[in-house]
């Protein structure tokens, strides 16, 4: 299906307040759900009331506007709501070439916010699905997926050398690994894990890109936007005392905070010129994840005009901590010597209502999940002093996140 909406009539758009499900996740039926949840809040969505695939190129996102336009403010127009309304969930890929950027209405959406849920129903209103628990995967082998890890550290040292020779100043390079399940894999069981172990992250499901990523690209919250930034990692410590001094290190490492450097001011110069106030700070702090440690910014501001959070989006991809200095080089140099399409790996992936509120991470820690195979994506920030085997240290680091969500 694609524009279901506004082309035929405008569908009915009920939502109403609920007693709390508890668990967002346990909610999901096992075919095509969709989630964003962090400290068990956020929303999950079921069913497809209006889908689309976005055409490549460089006015994709203007292109997704003008869909959202018409299908959430049609679905919206519907009649007075009373709390949430329709939204549509997304996932953009990082290369504004690749084919495969999808938007989704889903027709059910259960939503949880400070403590208060809120279904809602785009469309006929749906049977409730049986409950019907997720099976493991079983057994997972792993095979290499565009590069090996040696030739993946062989680009690295590459990559580096371009850098020192003054072509740019930082490239995000990334690989991916290949898993074979020995059953279907089960979405649900992977969400279920990812938001278990890493509650502090975004867990995230749209259209078979599935994660729990620690960035938050932007969210928006009427004029108010919020970012974190993340550039400088360094993997977790066997013990308490390793940890505390690898942070230690990590926080006093001039490769790290130049690359966090960048990260920021490509941040900075973008939402300058969309906001009337905005906030970096001037230090990062370390946020501590299970499995590394990075430097963190939280980025503030409050916009200028009535930009959609997906009109913020669309200026800041690719930040430079996915990307890198400048962009443009950096994007050729992806492109020359990952040898892979990052498909929605690295790119924006959220939800947006009909306000034009909303929130959209950097698709990390994730894979692309489909019947039993699912293609894994980790990287990190080249410099010109970065040494190939530690950079593959951190993206094996990257990949466990993933590893765990399919092995438990
Ligand atoms: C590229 C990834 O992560 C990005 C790169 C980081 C780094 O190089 O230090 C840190 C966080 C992310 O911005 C990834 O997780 O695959």
């Amino acid at each position: 299906m694609s524009v279901a909406l506004g082309t035929t009539r405008p569908l009915p758009v009920r939502t109403t307040p609920v007693s709390d499900p508890g668990d967002l996740l346990a909610a999901l039926p096992r075919t095509a759900p969709y989630a964003w949840v962090r400290h068990g809040e956020g929303l999950v969505g079921w069913g497809e009331a209006a889908r689309v695939t976005v055409p490549p190129g460089p006015d994709r996102f203007a292109w997704a506007r003008g869909w959202l336009a018409t299908v959430l403010g049609d679905a919206h127009a519907a009649g007075p709501l009373n709390g949430p309304g329709p939204v549509a969930f997304g996932t953009f890929t990082f290369d504004e070439d690749s084919p495969g950027s999808t938007l989704v209405v889903p027709q059910t959406v259960l939503t949880r916010r400070d403590g208060r849920a809120w279904l809602t129903t785009v469309g006929e209103p749906q049977q409730l699905h049986a409950f019907d628990p997720p099976r493991p995967p079983g057994r997972i082998r792993y095979g290499d997926g565009s590069l090996t890890a040696p030739e993946w550290e062989h680009i690295v040292a590459r990559a580096a050398r371009r850098i020192r020779d003054g072509e740019l100043e930082k490239v995000v390079l990334a690989r991916d690994l290949l898993a074979t399940a020995e059953y279907p894999v089960d979405v649900r069981l992977l969400l279920a894990r990812l938001a278990h172990r890493y509650p502090e992250c975004y867990t995230f499901s749209v259209a078979g890109l599935v994660g729990a990523t620690p960035e938050l690209l932007v969210r928006r919250t009427g004029k108010q936007i919020e970012s974190l930034v993340l550039a400088g990692t360094t993997p977790r410590g066997t013990g308490a005392a390793d940890d505390i001094a690898r942070g230690a290190a990590l926080f006093a490492s001039e490769k790290d905070r130049h690359e966090h450097e960048c990260a920021i001011a490509s941040v900075r110069q973008t939402l300058a010129p969309l906001c009337a106030e905005l906030h970096t700070p001037a230090e990062p702090e370390l946020l501590v994840l299970p499995n590394v440690q990075h430097l963190a910014s939280h980025v503030s501001g409050r916009l200028a005009d009535g930009a959609s959070v997906l009109d913020v989006v669309a200026a800041m991809h690719p930040t430079a901590a996915v990307g890198g200095t400048p962009t443009d080089t950096a994007i050729k140099v992806i492109r020359e010597l990952e040898g892979m399409d990052r498909a929605g790996y690295a790119g924006p992936v959220g939800w947006i209502d009909a306000h034009g509120d909303g929130e959209w991470g950097i698709a990390l820690r994730s894979g692309i999940v489909d019947g039993r195979r699912a293609r894994l994506f980790a990287g990190g920030g080249i410099m010109g002093d970065s040494d190939p085997g530690s950079e593959l240290a951190e993206a094996q680091a990257k990949f466990r996140v993933m590893q765990y969500a399919l092995e438990g």
